[in-house]
């Protein structure tokens, strides 16, 4: 299968010096093993996204998949979706990301009209979209570049359209948020992550992976004109949102 990957073992041995985390060639081949293992209910947010198409997407209508990756997002799509219930963009800003989900998306689903570009999502030409996923994708833009993507989004979607906004998240209160990411920390350790592959995948995040709280998504969203959103899947400090436009 074009999606069999490696075992995830990047931060397996001690390295004098934890380079900072980056969608390299590495990290894509083990892709798949690695947000499986490390991201909890990644699995179960996939499997909602045809029903949420059914319900907010018109027939036809076009997705965008914002940080695309490997396409899994729009593999999940055309798994549960026909050919003509909608038309499908992912965005990713890695060449190695896209070139394998080009590869993915065509050799697995040749019937379903899904492209995939190189593109950084804070300077996208939008075109008019009835849902657009960010699927773990905002986390990794500077904290100061979210407020106008958002607003960008909100601009390129159709009236009643949706965007599903999945993200690792921190807790306002600062007992509340040890305590989900000790329980995320036994969540890894559980998928067989060493510690030392915890620690130093840790380190490698810093300042590259920065969580903001609900309370801020919520904000940001209703700040860039969202009439409405809401938390609609949450397991420890892993979260997603949908937001509305009436
Ligand atoms: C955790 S992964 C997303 C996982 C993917 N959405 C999925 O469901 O499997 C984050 C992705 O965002 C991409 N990315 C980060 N910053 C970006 C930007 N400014 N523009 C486009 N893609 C970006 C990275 O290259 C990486 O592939
Ligand atoms: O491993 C972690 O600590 C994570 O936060 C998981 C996470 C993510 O949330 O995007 C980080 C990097 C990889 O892209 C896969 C998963």
């Amino acid at each position: 299968m074009s999606d069999a990957s490696y075992r995830d073992a990047i931060f397996s041995t001690p390295l004098d010096r934890v380079a900072r985390f980056s969608f390299d060639e590495r990290v894509v081949a083990c892709f798949p093993d690695m947000i499986r293992r490390s991201v909890p209910g990644y699995g179960q947010i996939l499997a909602m996204l045809g029903p949420l198409a059914r319900r907010h997407l018109r027939h036809g209508g076009h997705v965008y998949d914002l940080g695309c990756s490997l396409g899994a997002a729009g593999l999940a799509l055309a798994g549960q979706l026909p050919p003509a219930a909608f038309r499908y963009t992912g965005v990713d800003l890695s060449p190695a990301m896209v070139e394998r989900a080009k590869e993915t998306l065509s050799a697995e689903h040749p019937e379903h009209a899904m492209t995939v570009e190189e593109g950084d999502i804070r300077h996208l030409d939008y075109r008019p979209s009835g849902m657009i996923l960010l699927n773990f994708t905002l986390q990794f833009l500077a904290p100061e570049d979210r407020d106008a993507v958002i607003a960008r989004l909100f601009e390129a979607l159709e009236p009643g359209g949706v965007l599903v906004l999945s993200e690792k998240i921190k807790a306002a209160d600062e007992q509340d948020n040890a305590w989900l990411v000790e329980r995320y920390h036994d969540f890894k350790r559980a998928n067989g992550y060493s510690e030392l592959e915890i620690s130093q995948k840790r380190t490698a995040l810093e300042n590259v992976l920065v969580p903001d709280t609900l309370e801020a998504h919520r904000a940001r969203l209703a700040q860039a004109g969202f009439d409405r959103s809401l938390v609609w899947f949450q397991y420890l400090n892993f979260a997603s949102l949908i937001a509305f436009k009436e």
